[in-house]
């Protein structure tokens, strides 16, 4: 293992009526960064949120706010979510016309840009795009909902993904998401994972006993 393993607690599994005590209990239990799932009902079935929460949270929390834009046409967004106090936003391939041109507009912006690969789209996307992003996150199960088993493909998709990045750009982190639980971390981990998102295993229970089994399970 090359690295000290981050974990990113996804606010999407957690209880909204109570979300900025939720933050504030993930930072206290040592969680580097917030991970926010933004679903527009078009790209993804499911709707969630958008730059209002983040504005929201960027008051609670002083972690970095990472905005993963599940949505169509996402550079149409890149500006509110910076104005509302993201670090990084990462967008998908498959959601928009030209990533390249998104992935620049992000940058411009002055935030971390991060590039995210649903199952089912081909790693050559990382192969053209790792010198142009901060963060390079491999989907582990179809965006859309949270609290789904990790599709065990993604594992030998992230060994391959490990390498790309060792090649072209190795100091991007791989973020994994995706069913990342006390039963997969240690897998993701020794496959190349740097950064773990985790919604369900994070905010279903007691927040700080749960990170703490996280880093448990592989050996943190
Ligand atoms: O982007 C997504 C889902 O589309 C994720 O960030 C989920 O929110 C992760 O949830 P768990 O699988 O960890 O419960
Ligand atoms: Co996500």
């Amino acid at each position: 293992m090359r690295q000290s393993i981050q974990i990113a607690p996804s606010v999407l599994a957690a209880d909204f009526a109570r979300l900025g005590e939720q933050v504030a209990e993930a930072e206290a239990a040592g969680a580097e960064l917030i991970h926010i799932d933004v679903m527009d009902g078009r790209f993804v079935p499911n709707l969630s949120m958008g730059p209002v929460v983040v504005e929201a949270l960027r008051r609670v929390t002083s972690l970095p706010l990472e905005a993963h834009l599940m949505i169509l046409e996402p550079e149409r967004y890149v500006s509110d979510f910076a104005a509302a106090g993201a670090s990084c936003i990462l967008v998908h391939p498959e959601a928009t016309p030209n990533v390249h041109r998104a992935l620049q507009l992000i940058r411009e912006h002055g935030l971390k840009a991060g590039l995210v690969l649903n199952p089912g789209t081909p790693l050559t996307y990382f192969e053209n795009l790792l010198p142009e992003i901060e963060q390079a996150l491999l989907m582990t199960v179809n965006p859309g909902f949270g609290g789904q088993a990790l599709i065990p493909s993604s594992l030998e998709r992230l060994e391959r993904l490990r390498a790309l990045r060792n090649r072209l750009n190795p100091t991007c982190p791989i973020e994994v998401d995706g069913g990342v639980n006390t039963e997969t971390a240690l897998e993701l981990v020794r496959r190349g994972a740097d950064i773990l998102v985790a919604g369900s295993a994070v905010f279903k229970g007691e927040v700080a006993r749960n990170i703490q089994a996280l880093r448990e399970s592989y050996g943190a």
